[in-house]
């Protein structure tokens, strides 16, 4: 049976401490007691984003003053075919006066989900979990010592994901490197996804593989693994990463960089016009640096990744 496609707009209200907001849906609708984002319907005539702001006012007594597009999903339920536009919303005018759920709860991204959940929230409430940068390691550049004491100093500034990426190491000094940092990694509680190696992924257990681009389009399955990226270079394969369902891709490169010089870059426009409407989270790459995330959330990247602006800055 085809269902009409019903496009609703959702908001991921974000307060400083990180900290989000989810409502219960109230006695009298579809999935009464499901847990939500807060939105609505989109009505004619109206974009998704006018339509998050009526919604919010509506239903929450607030002025949204600041939003970004984030991740678009479609979901065929029962009752219809919906195609949800999440937006994060930064900042708001007006004190919370819930007129809909049955209640309202400020939950950590870390946390448990509240349950039950509607079902299409899934990969929203995976994607809130992933962490805003992402360090790439360079140990065969830089030597081993200094690039797992640069992992330290970033891991105490708050870094929580790193990508082991060292085809130019030998493969013994490649595990013992790569467990080094899984190790070092998950005692502060971050993610370690390896770069194209999904044995050694494997082998040490580590949270994830991130596949090169050549290796993603080869693909016509994710590997079984919590988290999966890719590396993504045009439309073509961020498409390919969302069929997939991957958790997150990297776009690059952005801006220039010392490693790949003279390179095209693609630049903030083309990066939010290639990053839009997807139902996974983006990071930019190419040439970053921590003072670039929020030019980088507002073109509507998830965060940055990067190699040298990473581990010079300490994250
Ligand atoms: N608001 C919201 N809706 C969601 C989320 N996830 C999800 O699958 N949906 C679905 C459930 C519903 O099928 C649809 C939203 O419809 P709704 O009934 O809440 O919309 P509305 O507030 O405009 O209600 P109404 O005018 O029809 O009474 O989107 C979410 O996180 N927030």
């Amino acid at each position: 049976m085809t269902r009409k496609l019903v496009d609703v707009a959702a908001g991921v209200l974000l307060r400083p401490d990180g900290r989000y907001l989810l409502g219960q849906r109230g006695p009298d609708t579809v999935y009464a007691g499901y847990w939500e984002f807060p939105g609505g319907k989109v009505e004619p005539g109206e974009t998704p984003s006018q339509a998050l702001c009526r919604e919010l006012d509506e239903e929450l007594g607030i002025r949204v003053t600041r939003l970004r597009p984030w991740l678009r999903r479609e979901h065929l339920y029962e009752h219809a075919h919906v195609r949800l536009h999440f937006f994060e919303v930064c900042a708001w005018e007006g004190s919370l006066d819930d007129k809909v759920h049955s209640a309202l709860d400020w939950v950590e991204p870390a946390a448990a989900t509240r349950e039950p959940m509607l079902p299409a929230n899934g990969p929203i409430l995976k994607a809130l979990r992933l962490p805003r940068t992402m360090g790439i390691t360079e140990a065969t550049r830089m030597g081993v010592d200094a690039q797992l004491e640069a992992l330290d100093r970033a891991l105490d500034a708050g870094l929580r994901l790193v990508q082991v990426r060292e085809a130019g190491l030998a493969a013994d000094a490649r595990i013992r490197f790569a467990r080094e940092v899984l190790a070092r990694t998950r005692d502060r509680g971050g993610l370690v996804v390896i770069n194209d190696d999904i044995e050694l992924a494997q082998m040490i257990g580590a949270d994830g593989v991130h596949l090169p681009a050549r290796r993603l389009m080869a693909l016509s399955q994710r590997p079984a693994f919590e988290w999966v990226g890719a590396s993504c270079h045009d439309r073509a394969e961020l498409e390919h990463a969302a069929a997939l369902m991957l958790d997150y891709a990297l776009l690059s490169p952005v801006l220039a960089t010392d490693s790949h010089p003279g390179e095209p870059t693609l630049g903030w426009g083309d990066f939010r016009a290639l990053s839009e409407g997807l139902p996974m989270p983006v990071l930019a790459l190419g040439g970053l640096k921590p003072d670039d995330m929020e030019t980088a959330r507002d073109a509507g990247a998830h965060g940055i990744a990067g190699i040298r602006g990473i581990w010079a800055a300490g994250a």
